[in-house]
């Protein structure tokens, strides 16, 4: 699903009048037609409603949700923070529907505002795709009002204050929402992490835009769906034999992190691949063994960390380098006579990738079309150090096509940017994950579907798309606060069994 810019969402709504035809006018109607249902489903009629409506058309929104949820029994009244300021044409038609029954506040200063009763539900109409600067004065202030408040918030499309597709000056007045929706497709500001936080849970309310513009629509920027993954990920055929599924090599672990190999090494092989084998240091030897006796061993000349690679590398379909590598100085002559070699398909983790940022050669003998799982900071010392958000994707876009490879940019979006400047925004995963050794299982499950035959992209998207949901099953049974790695490793195979249904 492609995201679109807030100028393409404008375009987008123009091209549904024009061509569907239906009005602007009727077109907002259908878009509080969604929002109502949408808060039929999940609040009842109980709550005081205080709808707040800026001068454009999320107002408009605002206005005409006030109205249907009126004629639902709800509870509802309208906060106008619209003071000296020109009314959208679809704003004043639907503030001259609005039932003469629902109170009004016209705001012109903060103590015109009204008390928020903790158990109070706030709609936030005040701004929407169409601000175009941040919020100060009178707007900075009902933007306090309501966060200073314990009631409930609902962002119309997206929390007032907030860019959709560009930074939002720090310090500047959002609205903290704990629920957004936003119509047909999320916006790029929910994906990042500092502006994801004002955004609370999203739902996407489809509102009927053209699907001829939105099947056009050219973004860099697109959301994982499991419709896409469906497509990819096909069930295991009859007389297959382990040889089908290819052979991976694991290499990593160091005295104290053979756990982190151990990790991706049982990962790989939940992953399907045919075949495991798995080199670490003397040290890891019996340990992976015994924790992994699905997985055929190699060991290292050295007692506590790589010094080497095996000679015959092409035996395998992928190479996983990095879980618990460490930075030793012959790990890194090792790695950068890897290179010189033609070599299978790589993924590259943790210390590889600390390795490669110390070594600009390193790097740029990095073999087309690795596959590379920095988070944010081991990418930065890849790159460069990102100014925000928005400046990090582009990095990551100018790195993949730069160095011909795939980046799997780790966080609660994972984003997977592409040789061709693409970016994907995994939309599994949840917070529990934030723990060590995840990002090990996640190398693991990659280095195993690449192995398969997966291409790189392919690999990516349903190798993080699975680590994610199995995250997700693992907490719904296990909780966030104690979920641990292994669980994701775990429930890996009713993750793939629900996308393969
Ligand atoms: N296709 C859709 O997604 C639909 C969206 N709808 C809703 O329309 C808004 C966008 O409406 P628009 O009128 O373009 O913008 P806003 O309501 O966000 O406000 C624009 C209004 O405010 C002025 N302005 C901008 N920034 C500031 C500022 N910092 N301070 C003060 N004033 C500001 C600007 O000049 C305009 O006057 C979208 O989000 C949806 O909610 C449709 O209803 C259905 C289709
Ligand atoms: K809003």
């Amino acid at each position: 699903m492609k995201i679109l810019t807030a100028a393409q969402t404008r375009e987008a709504d123009a091209y549904t009048i024009a061509h569907e035809p239906i009005s602007s006018i009727d077109l907002m109607e259908r878009a509080a037609g969604a929002l109502v249902q949408w808060i039929e489903k999940e609040y009842g009629p109980e709550q005081p409603w205080y709808i707040f409506c800026g001068p454009g058309n999320n107002g408009g929104d605002g206005l005409a949700v006030a109205r249907l949820l009126f004629q639902r029994a709800y509870d509802v009244q309208v906060v106008l923070v619209t003071e000296g300021q020109n009314h959208s044409p679809d704003f004043q038609q639907n503030l001259n529907r609005l039932p003469t029954e629902i109170p009004v506040t016209r705001t012109a200063s903060p103590d015109d505002l009204p008390s928020l009763l903790s158990y109070a539900m706030v709609l936030d109409g005040l701004f929407g795709s169409g601000l175009s600067r941040p919020l100060v004065g009178l707007h900075a202030q009902a933007v306090q009002h309501i966060n200073n408040s314990a009631a409930t918030v609902i962002a119309i499309d997206l929390p007032s204050g907030l860019f959709a597709d560009a930074p939002t000056p720090t310090d500047s007045a959002v609205v903290e929402a704990d629920v957004t929706l936003s119509f047909e497709r999320p916006k790029l500001a929910f994906l990042l992490p500092e502006s994801g936080s004002f955004v609370g849970k999203w739902h996407v309310l489809p509102i009927g835009l053209h699907p001829d513009f939105l099947n056009k629509a050219d973004s860099p920027y697109s959301l994982l769906t499991p419709e896409r993954l469906k497509e990819v990920l096909k069930p295991r055929l009859k007389f297959t034999h382990k040889g089908t599924y290819g052979n991976a090599l694991l290499v990593g672990g160091s005295y104290g992190k053979i756990g982190a190999i151990t990790l991706a090494a049982k990962a790989a092989l939940r992953a399907g691949v045919g075949l495991l084998t798995v080199q670490t240091p003397m040290v890891g030897y019996s340990i992976l063994q015994v924790a992994v006796p699905e997985a055929m061993a190699l060991s290292d000349a050295h007692e506590q960390h790589i010094t080497a690679f095996p000679e015959e590398v092409n035996q395998y379909q992928c190479i996983g380098i990095g879980p618990g590598l460490g930075q030793a100085a012959d790990t890194a002559l090792a790695l950068e006579k890897l290179f010189r070699q033609a070599l299978p398909p790589l993924v590259l983790d943790a210390d590889a990738l600390n390795l490669l940022a110390l070594d600009r050669q390193l790097l740029r003998n990095l073999p087309a079309n690795s596959i590379l799982t920095p988070h944010p900071k081991e990418f930065e010392r890849l790159a460069s150090p990102a100014k925000h958000d928005y400046h990090r994707l582009q990095l990551l876009k100018d790195f993949c096509q730069e160095h011909e490879c795939y980046v799997v940019l780790k966080g609660y979006h994972t984003c997977i940017g592409t040789p061709t400047g693409e970016c994907y925004f995994n939309t599994t995963g949840n917070p529990g994950m934030a723990t060590g050794g995840t990002g090990d299982t996640l190398t693991g499950i990659l280095a195993g579907l690449r192995a398969q035959g997966f291409s790189p992209l392919d690999t990516c998207l349903v190798g993080v798309y699975l680590h994610g949901l199995a995250g997700d099953l693992a907490a719904e049974q296990e909780g966030e606060y104690a979920l641990i790695a292994s669980d994701v490793t775990q429930y890996l195979g009713k993750a793939f069994q629900q996308l393969l249904q």
